[in-house]
């Protein structure tokens, strides 16, 4: 065996002989034994670390196997299987990182050793221990009495029983000791403690069995353990931060955390190592140089707290003890016999008849290189030692600092102890009094809750009472609100009986009373129907009567006619009897019989002419009367609507107006003004008018008068008769009341022709005419010149019923001719009168006053009346006066009288007792012609512009609601010189 073959084995857990032992002990002996102890160790670990745990392996450590381990086969068998020379290469079993031994723990090397020299080693290693050939007797194999006849009873001590101690004294049995605990640590992946390595040195040493050698066993044991002790202590005092593993190898912490990759470093290392085995001296010399080249090839650092010399000593000492733990395996392992060499395991299909026996020469040959090298190694780190005992010396200080800081830290450790202490006992006894407290408290609430049940039971026996209690109560109300609630139920009910009755007998005293009324309103009824019978009967006897009266007329006047005709034959008859009588004269008797007959019949033509005259005067006096009575049917007032024509196109537009009623001309309707509803829609009303007549553009002043000449006949008739024109200035009231054929000379012609006509029924009339002016409520006469005119005052007489205006000029109308000369001389005082204002005529008020005296000769009656035309002022001044001084006096005048007016025709529509005649000089000048026996007939002027719009509207609802006025019964103010009134005279 070479030098390399040395140095690998040492790097593959060979331990060193001890230095003692391989001083003493024979060469050849010593290496003898090593060797055999060193292959039955390896196979007995193999197979113990095979059988012993059971379960797969793990390479936790350097030495470590992490594979399942395949079956053990028994000696028999590994004897029978050929013989395989040689180690098996490094990394044969699983893959290792090269690393150095530096790091690395004893146990781990330990471990590495086994796995790679038994476990991982093919069956030819157990021939360098056993050999192939035939196996030795038990008896030659002395060195080991009390080892169990196999390998495999081996395992049992390797198990924690305790009965290691009974195991007999071998060198497997001290390798057991040692490398149990080294094992669990490494299975553990935890560094042995110092008391764990001094506890395995001690038994190692009682362990150590009696046999041959076995002081020298002690001693080197003893000299090893105390080498370790040194280094341990070594290794404590000056680095806090290492621990001694289980063979005195010193691990830092950082090393710690690198144990795994270090440990598989290691075995690398130990592998490379093997084929060089000269660098051994190069590493011891590199590790006790603190300065030498170790850091520098790749070895971790050590911690910075350490110095790098002092890790280096540890490290090499680690090493050395190592190599000397080894040398001392082999020095206690019992003298085996000679071992068979380069044999295989001997197995059951072993060939023992190939067995060649012990190769004792070459171990003993590896054995002395390996002291060589051991040797040398241990003169170099010796030479270390002492450069480095410095670097002990200050660790030691370092460790005296230590133990001071550390007594300190123990000093305030055992204050902060006590302190504890006290926490602990104050603690102790708050716990005891929180435990008193919640005892108490717990006491305190049971004896609450006992409390708080014993109230609720004597409440609730309390609340069971009180129940029982009102219950009867309650019952007891009960009874009375029932009996309460009967009573005045019967006493509603009783109430409600009696209010029913009552109200039953209101109800059928209103049903009579209201049968009563009705009654009373179909009588009156049927009396106002009865009324409107007899009136209409009435009116239709009259009509009759008239048609009569005017059949009896025309009668009469045809009997006149006759009789005038029969005058006239008659006279002719007389002068032909007169001629008869001279005749007769000459022929006496002849002539005086024919003059008897013609006197006769004389007489009795002037009886029948006598009789028929006065037949005329009965009728005429009949005529008034009906005549009357059928104007009074007709109304006392009435309203009558004159739409003047379009002058010219120079007016502007016409308004829309229709006359819808044809038969009658009663109706009229204006389109009016454009409204603007609420949505913008543009719109324009028809406002129907209804009136007594309406006159359309189309119509004459001679139509119109025919309306109005029934009321002139009136005034002959001597009832007083009013007629008015009312409307806005330009509307034609002038034109239809004082034009040439106007009203008031329509009716003066009318008037002259009547009168004329009265004549032949004894009747003489006396016509007076005056013209006034109403202007600022002041009269002015208009016939008489300004300068001379007097103030005019109006004087009425009741008695009478005629009103006479004091210092006014009276023309008596006796033709024709004098209505126009009166007329023209009127309106040029009036335009006299309005030379400071050009619009006289529209800003007053001009009255027209036609009396009417006429008697009856033959009937000695007398009648008077009166007959006003009045041309009033424009109405449109009623809105529109913004007018100042004189101006604004007439604009206030005249609505003052207009106003008045209204009121006048309100009130007598009303019946009122009393009429506001006086509050205007033109209704108090027509006091008489207004109401009582008057007949009063209004003329509405419309303008047919769309400019006059807005007063058209306004005058048509004026008029309307003096249309809707009814005065009284018109009574004649007839004075027969008998007494004779038409109703008299129609009574008669
Ligand atoms: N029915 C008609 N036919 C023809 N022309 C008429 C008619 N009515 C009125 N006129 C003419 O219209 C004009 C105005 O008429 P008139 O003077 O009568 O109005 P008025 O209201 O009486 O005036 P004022 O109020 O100023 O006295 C006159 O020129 C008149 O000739």
């Amino acid at each position: 065996m070479d030098t390399s073959e040395n140095a690998q084995k040492i790097r593959s857990g060979l331990r060193p002989p001890q230095v003692r032992a391989a001083a003493t002990a024979p060469p050849s002996t010593a290496a003898t034994y090593l060797q055999e102890m060193s292959d039955s160790q390896h196979n007995a670990r193999a197979q113990m670390t095979g059988t012993r745990t059971g379960i797969p392996q793990k390479r936790t450590h350097a030495g470590s196997i992490s594979i399942p381990e395949p079956k053990r086969k028994t000696l028999a068998e590994q004897a029978g299987e050929p013989l395989r020379s040689g180690i098996p290469p490094p990394g044969a079993g699983l893959p290792r990182p090269a690393m150095g031994v530096r790091g690395a723990s004893i146990a781990a090397l330990h471990s590495t050793s086994a796995a790679t020299t038994s476990r991982r080693a093919p069956p030819g290693s157990f021939a360098k221990s056993v050999g192939p050939g035939t196996r030795p007797p038990i008896s030659s194999r002395a060195p080991m009495p009390s080892r169990a006849p196999t390998s495999m009873g081996f395992s049992t001590n390797t198990r924690p029983r305790g009965n290691t101690r009974t195991r007999p004294a071998t060198a497997m049995a001290n390798r057991e000791v040692e490398d149990q605990p080294a094992q669990v640590d490494q299975k553990k992946g935890m560094n042995v403690s110092h008391s764990s390595q001094h506890l395995r040195n001690k038994k190692s040493q009682s362990a150590i069995p009696q046999q041959p050698g076995a002081s020298h066993t002690r001693q080197a044991s003893r000299d090893i353990s105390g080498l370790n002790k040194r280094f341990e202590d070594l290794s404590l005092g000056g680095q806090p931060n290492h621990h001694v593993s289980a063979g005195g190898q010193v691990v830092s912490k950082q090393q710690k955390q690198q144990k795994q990759p270090l440990s598989q470093q290691s075995q690398s290392d130990v592998q490379t190592e093997r084929t060089t085995p000269s660098k051994v001296h190069q590493e011891a010399a590199a590790r006790c140089n603190p300065l030498g080249p170790a850091n520098s090839q790749g070895t971790p650092a050590p911690a910075p707290t350490t110095p790098p010399q002092i890790n280096r000593f540890n490290m090499a000492c680690a090493e050395i003890s190592t190599l000397l733990r080894s040398c001392s395996k082999k020095l206690f392992s019992p003298p085996k016999s000679c071992s068979p060499t380069k044999l295989s395991f001997l197995t059951k299909d072993s060939n023992v008849t190939s067995f060649t026996g012990w190769d004792v020469d070459g171990r003993l040959n590896e054995f002395e290189s390996q002291f060589k090298v051991m040797k040398e190694a241990f003169e170099g780190t010796m030479t270390d030692r002492k450069t480095l005992e410095e670097a002990i010396d200050l660790a030691k200080n370092r460790a005296s600092d230590l133990e001071q800081e550390k007594q300190r830290l123990v000093g305030e450790n055992n204050q902060l102890q006590s302190q504890l202490d006290l926490q602990r006992q104050e603690n102790s006894s708050l716990q005891q009094e929180k435990q008193s407290i919640g005892l108490q408290m717990e006491a305190e609430l049971r004896a609450h809750k006992y409390e708080l049940e014993d109230k609720q039971r004597g409440h609730k026996y309390e609340m069971d009472e009180l129940r029982r209690g009102f219950k009867g109560e309650i019952d007891e109300l009960k009874r009375e609100q029932r009996e309460a609630l009967e009573a005045m139920e019967r006493h509603y009910r009783v109430e409600l009986a009696d209010e029913q009755a009552h109200r039953s007998k209101e109800m059928q005293e209103l049903r009579t009373k209201l049968g009563a009324e009705q009654q009373d309103m179909s009588l009156e009824m049927l009396k106002k129907e009865r009324e409107v019978q007899e009136m209409r009967s009435h009116l239709e006897g009259l009509t009759l009567d008239l048609d009569r009266e005017q059949t009896i007329k025309g009668t009469l006047q045809q009997q006149i006619a006759e009789m005038s005709t029969t005058n006239m034959s008659l006279e002719d008859r007389m002068r032909g009897l007169r001629a008869k009588i001279d005749f007769l004269e000459s022929d006496n008797k002849q002539q005086s019989d024919s003059f008897a007959s013609m006197e006769a019949r004389l007489q009795e033509a002037l009886g029948v002419a006598e009789e028929a005259r006065q037949k005329l005067i009965k009728e005429e006096t009949e005529r008034r009367v009906l005549f009357n009575k059928y104007q009074e049917l007709k109304g006392n007032i009435r309203v009558m609507c004159r739409v003047r024509p379009v002058l010219g196109p120079a007016e502007g537009d016409e308004a829309k107006i229709a006359f819808p009623d044809v038969k009658m001309s009663s109706q009229i309707d204006v389109t009016g003004m454009e409204e603007k509803s609420s949505l913008g829609a543009i719109s324009r009303k028809v406002l129907p008018f209804e009136f007594d007549r309406v006159f359309e553009p189309s119509v004459h002043n001679e139509e119109v008068f025919g309306e109005i000449s029934q009321l002139v006949q009136s005034a002959l008739d001597g009832y007083n008769v009013c007629i008015f024109c009312y409307g806005q200035t330009g509307s034609g009231k002038t034109y239809t009341m004082s034009s040439a054929d106007g009203m008031i000379p329509r009716a003066t012609h009318m008037i002259y022709d009547t009168i004329t006509k009265l004549q032949e029924k004894s009747w003489t009339y006396t016509m007076e005419g005056s013209f006034v002016e109403v202007y600022n409520e002041e009269l002015h006469d208009l016939l008489t010149p300004g300068r001379e005119t007097k103030k005019l005052e109006i004087r009425h007489d009741d008695a009478r019923k005629q009103t006479a205006v004091l210092n006014c000029k009276t023309v008596a109308l006796d033709s024709p001719g004098s209505v126009e000369t009166m007329l023209k001389q009127a309106q040029s005082n009036r335009s006299v009168a309005a030379t400071k204002a050009n619009e006289r005529s529209s800003r007053s008020h001009s009255v027209f006053i036609l009396k009417l005296v006429g008697s009856n000769a033959a009937t000695h009656e007398r009648c008077e009346g009166t007959l006003n035309l009045v041309d009033l002022a424009g109405s449109e001044r009623l809105k529109h006066s913004q007018a100042e001084g004189d101006r604004m006096r007439e604009t206030q005048n005249i609505n003052k009288s207009l106003a008045c007016l209204g009121d006048v025709i309100e009130a007598l529509g009303r019946g009122s007792g009393h009429v506001p005649y006086r509050n205007s000089k033109l209704t108090h000048l027509l006091q008489y012609s207004l109401g009582g026996n008057s007949k009063t007939l209004m003329f509405v002027m419309v303008s047919p512009l769309e400019a006059h719009l807005k007063e058209t509207i306004t005058s048509l609802r004026f008029a309307t609601k003096v249309h809707n006025t009814h005065i009284g019964t018109a009574k004649s103010t007839k004075k027969l010189g008998r007494a004779t009134t038409p109703e008299s005279s129609a009574g008669r």
